[in-house]
């Protein structure tokens, strides 16, 4: 069961949803559009290694919008910080975004329940095209849960990205062991 826009806000005035900032304005039928924050990063090194902490560098979105390429793995993060305390959060892309060719996450969207956080974004491209900050990226849609809890994701000890954070976040895969 997906909530619907009212269901959206009486969670937000029960605070087991958190949206910030939140604009009404961007509530959808039955999502919550987000927004591109100021930061990016990139990779430093060409080549990644799934075992070893791969270092990232940050940049500022400058005002006329930065050009993406495609072949270039960029980490974006969401303007909004959101806390879910009930529901299984889900991270979408938009149409809008979609038709320029713009992929705003490489294959997860889903949150976990008690995620508070921004959400780091893992963007590419399917050919150059310019990104603002604060331009639409994507919306939230939130799912009902089956079951009681055991652990609340910002009560796991080994919750990767549970740092409160306004830039992108590098994979943290490292810290498995495998
Ligand atoms: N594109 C995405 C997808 C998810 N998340 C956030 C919300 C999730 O609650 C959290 C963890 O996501 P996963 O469970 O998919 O990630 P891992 O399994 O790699 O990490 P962990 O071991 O911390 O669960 O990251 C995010 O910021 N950006």
């Amino acid at each position: 069961m997906i909530l619907s826009d009212k269901r959206i806000l009486e969670e937000i005035d029960r605070g087991t949803i958190i949206i910030e900032p939140f604009d009404p304005g961007c509530l959808g039928t039955n999502s919550y559009d987000v927004h591109l924050g100021k930061y990016l990063a990139t990779y430093t090194d060409r080549v990644l290694d799934a075992r070893a902490h791969n270092k990232i560098q940050h940049f500022e979105i400058p005002k006329d919008g930065f050009v993406l390429q495609p072949g270039t793995l960029y980490l974006g993060v969401t303007l909004e910080y959101t806390e879910t305390h009930a529901h299984v959060p889900f991270l979408e892309g938009k149409s809008s975004t979609g038709r320029l060719g713009i992929d705003i996450h490489a294959t997860a969207g889903k949150g976990d329940v008690g995620f508070c956080n921004t959400w780091t974004l893992e963007i590419s491209c399917a050919q150059p095209v310019r990104i603002y900050a604060g331009m639409p990226i994507g919306q939230l849609i939130y799912f009902a849960v089956e079951g009681d809890i055991e652990k609340m994701y910002n009560a796991k000890d080994d919750a990767k990205y549970s740092n409160k954070t306004t830039k992108p976040v590098e994979s943290m895969m490292w810290k498995n062991t495998f």
